[in-house]
């Protein structure tokens, strides 16, 4: 097939270009990046030779060369490699979601610092090659295949591809390095040294041989299998970035080793951010299964519950086969075991930092507590653990409060966990069911994150205290607060003819709950919340709607004039206009929707026509 010249693909141009332009200022990764795909692609060809002998590799390994008069430096591995279409499919496009928002926002922050971390975030492999590349060229072969392929570009829109006959199994990536340039901190690649010392710093750890003439420059040594206080935090770091592919360092790491009957050693990250992908289905987990110190599988979901997913690291375990697959270990009694163990440390580790390091506590929460909160869903077995580690907006302060720093703080008599959940803590804070909370001092937790609305609706206590949700269900603050037998029985016809005029409500009744809003719609202890009801229909489940409990407060000038009115003359027009307009009210207040908003501001407009 002759040359053909292709685009890469909008994003990936938009990619290069950044490269091109390097707003990343370590240049070095470069290498660690092709090193670590070099790494990869023989994990892939082992595990592949595995299943088919005619895969295996002889000797896998790494090898470097660089010629000095040439200015190239070449990276080889015999290792899986890739078919023309993996070429134009993997290294043509970016495949991953959320690309366009996060080269949206690293245009934006070009030359600031925060580029460089976003960028970091986003992981750009193989095209970071770009930062010290003239040209580069890529001459690549799939494990069993007959021909191979040539793929070349100087990183503007476009490449070129062809296919060869005389490609070695493997991927050879050469660099087409550009003049070195001290001050922008471009170094010289092709120098040996350099090199020797660029492997030694990002990529020691690889358990292939990184070769380089004669010499092998990687101790290829198992972190996890060496004693903490030998391992420099810079490794860890290291070594967290190849599996992770975040850039940025891991907030913790975590080592764990069991012995007896089942032995394992696990080292695991906690990232310091979330990626993009956290809430969505197939985004990757972290976890990557060795057998022994052979690389088994990346994305081991059976080793961890899935509210821990960004938990990224390694986990070696000796007496498994080297051939488990993934059905055999859903089902493996010791994978189930390590899980266990594993999801127990991560929390405990969580709730030490949250002791000991209040700001690397607070940092991990903001990224991933809405995750972790979802294991409250999940059948009860670390609920206690979850939320004695989950912290939340109050009413009290701006920072976040532990559910335990809450109960220190409650009121004389009160026995109960007060919180409500919302879209967001503005519109909580000015919702009217806070008033009596507010009046009575009690505090209010405001919980935003979505998951918060389906949580509690299954746990119900934490430590012996009740959790309340201050818009649901009648509010029983105090026995001395409610309201006195002689005035429902005045207001009860009152009661009964809103109940009949207004559709969308269930019931009528006076509160407490209210100091200075006439009205408020509160769900019964046992209904569906308004938010509930969104999140099943936008899941596609049919619910039935849901109607609301109408509050009304007794006290305001707007119920008891009504009251009166309805006493003179039960049947005025105007009544049932008021009646809409008390209940519009009582639901905008709350950050609601109008069924009929051109009603409703037909009606108002009405009213204060006649007040002019
Ligand atoms: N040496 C190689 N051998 C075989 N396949 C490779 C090699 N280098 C890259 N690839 C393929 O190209 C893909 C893209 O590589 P790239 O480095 O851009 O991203 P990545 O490694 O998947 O993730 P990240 O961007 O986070 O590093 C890889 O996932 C791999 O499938």
């Amino acid at each position: 097939m002759s040359t053909e010249t292709l685009e890469f693909q909008a994003e990936a141009r938009q990619l290069l270009q950044l490269m091109v332009h390097s707003i990343y200022s370590n240049k070095d990764i470069f290498l660690r990046e092709l090193i670590s795909n070099a790494s990869d692609a023989l994990d892939k060809r082992r595990l592949a030779g595995l299943q088919d002998d005619r895969l295996r590799a002889d000797d896998p390994h790494i090898r470097i060369e660089a010629d000095k008069e040439a200015r190239t430096l070449t990276v080889r591995d015999n290792g899986i490699g890739m078919t023309r279409d993996d070429v134009v499919g993997l290294i043509g496009t970016i495949a991953r979601s959320g690309t366009a928002e996060t080269l949206r926002r690293l245009k934006e922050n070009k030359e600031n610092k925060e580029s460089a971390e976003l960028i970091g975030q986003f992981g750009v492999g193989f095209y970071s090659v770009f930062m010290v590349a003239d040209k580069v060229t890529l001459l690549t072969r799939k494990a069993g295949e007959e021909t191979g392929t040539r793929w070349e570009s100087d990183g503007d829109g476009t490449y070129t591809i062809e296919t060869v006959e005389d490609a070695p199994e493997g991927t050879a990536v050469t660099v087409h390095l550009r003049p070195a340039d001290e001050e922008d901190a471009l170094h010289d690649y092709a120098d040996e040294w350099k090199i020797r010392e660029i492997v030694k710093r990002y990529s020691d750890f690889i358990s292939f041989p990184i070769r380089l003439g004669d010499e092998t420059l990687n101790s290829m040594k198992a972190l996890w299998a060496r004693p903490r206080s030998e391992v420099k935090d810079e490794e860890y770091h290291e070594f967290y970035r190849h599996v992770s592919h975040d850039w940025s360092d891991p907030l913790e790491i975590i080592q764990m080793r069991a012995e007896g009957t089942f032995e394992y050693e696990a080292l695991l990250f906690l990232p310091s951010r979330a990626p993009h992908d956290l809430f969505q289905r197939d985004a990757r987990h972290g976890i990557q299964l060795y057998v022994k110190r052979v690389f088994i599988m990346d994305d081991t979901r059976e080793l961890l519950p899935s509210h821990l997913r960004f938990v990224k690291g390694v986990v070696d375990a000796a007496d498994l086969s080297l051939n488990i697959s993934r059905e055999i270990l859903q089902q493996d009694r010791h994978i189930q075991m390590i899980r266990r163990r594993l999801a127990k440390k991560v929390l405990s580790t969580i709730k030490d930092l949250m002791r000991n390091d209040v700001e690397k506590y607070r940092t991990f929460w903001r990224e991933f507590g809405a995750a972790v909160k979802e294991g409250l869903l999940d059948a009860g077995e670390d609920h206690k653990a979850i939320l004695d580690i989950a912290s939340f907006a109050s009413t009290e302060g701006e920072e976040p409060t532990s559910l335990a720093d809450y109960v220190t703080r409650m009121k004389e008599g009160q026995d109960k966990i007060y919180f409500m959940a919302g879209e967001s803590r503005a519109q909580i804070e000015n919702s009217p069911h806070l008033e009596a909370f507010r009046a009575k001092g009690y505090e209010v937790l405001l919980l935003t994150d979505p998951v918060d609305e389906i949580w509690t609706e299954s746990v119900r206590e934490y430590d012996g205290h009740e959790l309340r949700s201050v818009a649901r269900g009648a509010v029983d603050l105090s026995e001395e607060d409610e309201v006195s037998e002689e005035r429902t029985g005045a207001y009860a016809p009152l009661l009964t003819w809103l109940g009949e005029t207004l559709d969308d409500v269930k019931d009528v009744r006076l509160t407490t709950r209210l100091t200075s809003s006439p009205a408020c719609l509160v769900s019964d202890s046992e209904g569906l919340t308004p938010a509930l009801e969104r999140m099943y229909r936008a899941m596609g489940q049919e619910v039935p709607k849901v109607k609301r409990i109408l509050e009304l407060n007794p006290d305001h000038p707007l119920v008891s004039g009504l009251r009166e009115a309805h006493e003179r003359s039960a049947d005025a027009p105007e009544l049932t206009e008021t009646a809409e307009l008390l209940y519009g009210t009582a639901l905008l207040a709350e950050g609601g929707d109008l069924t009929d908003p051109a009603r409703f501001a037909k009606l108002l407009a009405d009213r204060l026509a006649r007040t002019v």
